[in-house]
């Protein structure tokens, strides 16, 4: 098994997402950087948090056009696992491998916090760790966090159990509460909250760490398929 991390201009949680994998999981992972295009070795791949090209026109949006975006497209349509996290999600949404868009905070202010969210639905190749309805606390740092979609296209997420996490306060102004999603296929997550920023014991909080012990159950075979 093994976690390709890809790495923009700007990218900063890279590193946390390499140490969590590699010195917590005892994962084999790798740096990719974007301009990359064999990827084909990597059972998941996670796209960290950041200010990707500074962040410049949309989060995500030049981010989007990388040589290892084009590649991360065959690896998410293949059924592989794609979690991308903060600046992750944004490049997702751009990218169209996730409904949706980022814009800015409600109260156009960045927003460094812990907040507690809800696991809507366990039955996920990243949830299947947790409890059904689990509550966790998990850190968020972003300025454009606020999930906005169409209508139609909200009710069929629902109706696919497509929404994963949700704020119990709504920091953000995120519609439905919204802080993370993935694809129909269940198989790409994206996420504002940090969950490397919460796990191990060191830190305070390990609450981020049923993601990644998820994911791996899930590519042991381990746990429920991927729809
Ligand atoms: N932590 C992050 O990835 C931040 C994402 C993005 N730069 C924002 O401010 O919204």
């Amino acid at each position: 098994m093994k976690f390709g991390i890809i790495v923009f201009p700007g990218s900063n949680c890279d590193i946390d997402c390499y140490h969590v994998l590699k010195d917590v999981m005892k994962k084999d992972v790798e740096y990719v950087w974007h301009d990359r295009d064999d990827i084909d070795d990597f059972d998941c791949i996670v796209l960290p948090g950041g200010f990707s090209y500074g962040d410049y026109l949309r989060c995500g949006a030049v981010a989007q056009f990388s040589k290892a975006m084009e590649q991360v497209k065959i690896h998410a349509a293949k059924g592989k696992l794609v979690l991308g996290i903060c600046n992750g999600f944004q490049i997702l949404t751009e990218a169209g491998l996730l409904p949706g868009a980022l814009v800015r905070n409600q109260k156009l202010k960045f927003i460094c916090d812990t907040v507690a969210l809800k696991v809507e639905n366990i039955d996920t190749p990243f949830t299947n760790c947790y409890g059904a309805g689990e509550i966790i606390n998990i850190p968020i740092a972003h300025g454009e966090g606020n999930y906005v979609v169409d209508e139609t296209t909200l009710e069929e997420m629902k109706k696919n159990q497509q929404i994963l996490f949700t704020y119990q306060e709504n920091p953000n102004g995120s519609i439905s509460a919204i802080a993370g999603i993935c694809n129909e296929g269940k198989n790409v997550l994206g996420m504002m909250p940090h969950p490397e920023r919460a796990g191990e014991g060191l830190l305070g909080n390990s609450d981020g760490i049923g993601i990644f012990q998820s994911i791996i159950a899930y590519l042991e075979g381990g746990s429920k398929d991927a729809k």
